[in-house]
């Protein structure tokens, strides 16, 4: 089952209620939200109140990806305000493990997030604790960058790793996913799709649509 994750960053903040909206509409099922601090990543987006408005007008399962140095601050935070799924970069956290037990703990999906330089070996003694892995595919803090070619590799390494511990985590992809690049990712192990400037825009049902419907082929 492939799963589309259309990222905020690239929706229009005026109109979120509409864009969400819009996003159930299509089919879309999990929306991604990116939180960022000014500290981990050079740019700040919003926080805990933007997204607890969303939460008032949206039953999409949110995903919150924290680019936030010392996330477990503020996993508390994160849940209060609704968040289903909490994202922590492996590179922001001095304990991650414990941060990862937060999440659990709190009852929500845990995912583990690496930069696209980061070894897939800091998963190592943690992999058996989470729900996803999510390989970033750009360097992190901004929306609209090119996909890094060399994470294909990256994905099938860590589809590779997974399966031999006979796992079930699954992968997600984040940054420069195009409808021309999304099957390779696909092929090459990943089943929850993150994407923002290709979504969002003057034709976000049709978009969704082209993306569903490479998903329903695969699937
Ligand atoms: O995490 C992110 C940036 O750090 C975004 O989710 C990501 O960049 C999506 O945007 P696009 O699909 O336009 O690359």
């Amino acid at each position: 089952m492939i799963t589309l994750l259309p990222s905020v960053l690239s929706a229009d903040f005026a109109n979120l209620g509409n864009e969400l909206d819009t996003l159930k509409k299509s089919g879309v099922t999990e929306v991604h939200i990116d939180v960022m601090d000014g500290m981990f990543v050079p740019s700040i987006s919003f926080g805990m109140p933007v997204i607890a408005s969303m939460r008032k007008v949206s039953d999409l399962t949110f995903d919150v990806h924290m680019m936030v140095e010392e996330p477990g601050r503020y996993i508390d935070d994160m849940v209060k305000v609704g968040a289903d799924a909490i994202g922590v970069h492996a590179e922001a956290c001095k304990h991650l493990d414990r941060t990862i037990m937060q999440i659990k703990d709190a009852g929500k999906k845990a995912y583990v997030v690496l930069n696209p330089a980061t070894p897939l070996s800091v998963l190592d003694y943690v992999l058996d604790k989470i729900d996803y892995v999510l390989l970033m595919t750009v360097n992190p803090g901004f929306g609209g960058q090119s996909y890094i070619p060399q994470m294909t590799e990256k994905i099938r390494d860590l589809r590779r790793k997974i399966d031999a511990r006979g796992l079930d985590v699954e992968i997600q992809v984040d940054g420069g996913i195009k409808l021309n690049n999304v099957e390779t990712v696909i092929d090459a192990g990943a089943s929850r799709i993150v994407a923002g400037s290709s979504v969002f825009g003057d034709h976000t049902e049709e978009q969704i649509a082209a993306f569903l419907k490479i998903f329903a082929e695969k699937n």
